[in-house]
């Protein structure tokens, strides 16, 4: 859901603001340090009420101050406010109401993120791409939220027998049953996602680039010809001695390859930017086609890495998306010029924590 005014206060070297923003594209652009990355730290902690990462939130709280405010006036007209004090507690309101849960303030607003560390998605850890792909999961299947928890519950005792050295038989199995439930749950919905996802994203991947040779392969977390409770039985002297579960799908992958090399050895950067922006637009896309809920993109130095035409190419794409774009950049010229609907664009100039006077194409 689209926010439409933004008020904050006590974000970084942020002066208090409040934005109306364009449901379509926002720019913020301005030099090294001004403040820009902090304005999508902003919207961040709206939509999700943390920073970017761990680390990030940490210190998101302006050195001066002892808590940050963020609001935000959404689309359907509703009121979303996050208090985040020094010390990490958290509020969540919703028109004036305490959210009970973090899950539903995910849902009301999904956020996607593309920024420097974005590409891990094609450089880091299986966990980066589990990440990405439970995102898309977690919003089309109801059901994936609880039976993660239940994969995470079972899964922990289990490796806690395991570890204790005496192993009581019955209980071991009563906690492996639970996990092979949940397992084969969370891979059939993330299997039924895929099905659905690649052929998405495979159509956004050929409006930005031409990689023919580029495919994704999911691998469940353990062998694709036995079922897990052999693999479990197979493995369970190993997994004593470990201390942990080897196989199931908090192992799971989903491999990007050009020519059967990892996409991150064989791609420029440029082309590695590419096929994440790819991934994440073809991901809001389909949840929009499914779920009918668009998405709210925060896009950190959209030009970095990309020549003209592909700046313009992607451009073009965000505008086609019925999603609310942030993006960052420091020179706002490439982003100026090519917009179709320029009524839609709004950019905003950020100097030193001050933002400027907000100004939309259409503006004389
Ligand atoms: N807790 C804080 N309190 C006050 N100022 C902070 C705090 N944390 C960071 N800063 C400062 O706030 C500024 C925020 O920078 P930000 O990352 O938003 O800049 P940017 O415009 O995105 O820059 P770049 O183009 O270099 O990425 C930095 O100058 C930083 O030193």
């Amino acid at each position: 859901m689209a926010v439409l005014t933004l008020s904050f206060q006590g974000i970084r070297n942020l002066a208090s603001a409040r934005l109306n923003l364009s449901p379509g594209v926002n720019v913020f652009y301005g030099d090294n340090g001004a403040g820009k990355t902090s304005v999508l730290e902003a919207i961040h902690l709206l939509a999700m009420a943390r920073s970017f990462k761990l680390a990030r939130t940490r210190t998101v709280v302006s050195h001066e101050l002892e808590e940050l405010l963020v609001t935000g006036e959404l689309g359907d007209g509703s009121r979303l406010g996050v208090r985040r004090t020094q010390k990490g507690q958290v509020q969540i309101r919703l028109n004036g109401e305490s959210l009970a849960s973090l899950a539903q303030l995910v849902h009301l607003m999904p956020v996607q993120l593309i920024h420097s560390d974005s590409f891990a998605l094609l450089e880091g850890s299986p966990g980066d791409r589990r990440q990405f792909l439970d995102w898309g999961v977690f919003h089309q299947t109801v059901a994936f939220h609880e039976d993660w928890q239940r994969l995470q519950k079972s899964l922990k005792n289990r490796n806690s027998l395991l570890r204790s050295g005496r192993i009581e038989r019955s209980q071991l199995a009563v906690w492996e049953r639970e996990y092979i439930e949940a397992a084969e749950r969370i891979d059939g919905y993330r299997k039924q996602y895929l099905e659905g996802f690649v052929p998405c994203f495979h159509d956004v991947l050929n409006q930005l680039v031409s990689l023919p040779e580029l495919r994704i392969h999911y691998y469940r977390g353990w062998d694709r010809q036995k079922p897990l409770n052999e693999v479990l039985e197979q493995q369970r002297d190993r997994d004593m001695k470990l201390g942990y579960t080897q196989s199931g799908p908090q192992r799971a992958d989903m491999r990007i390859k050009v020519n059967k090399v990892n996409a991150a050895d064989e791609l420029s950067r440029g082309q590695q930017k590419l096929v994440v922006c790819a991934l994440k637009i073809a991901q809001s896309l389909y949840l929009q086609r499914q779920q009918n809920q668009p998405t709210v993109f925060l896009i950190d130095d959209l030009p970095a890495e990309l020549d003209h035409h592909h700046i313009q190419r992607l451009g073009a794409l965000m505008e086609t998306l019925q999603s609310q774009v942030f993006m960052t950049c420091v020179d706002p010229a490439p982003l100026k010029t090519f917009w179709k609907h320029p009524d839609q664009v709004r950019m905003f100039h950020v100097e030193h924590g001050e933002i400027g006077s907000e100004m939309a194409f259409g503006d004389p």
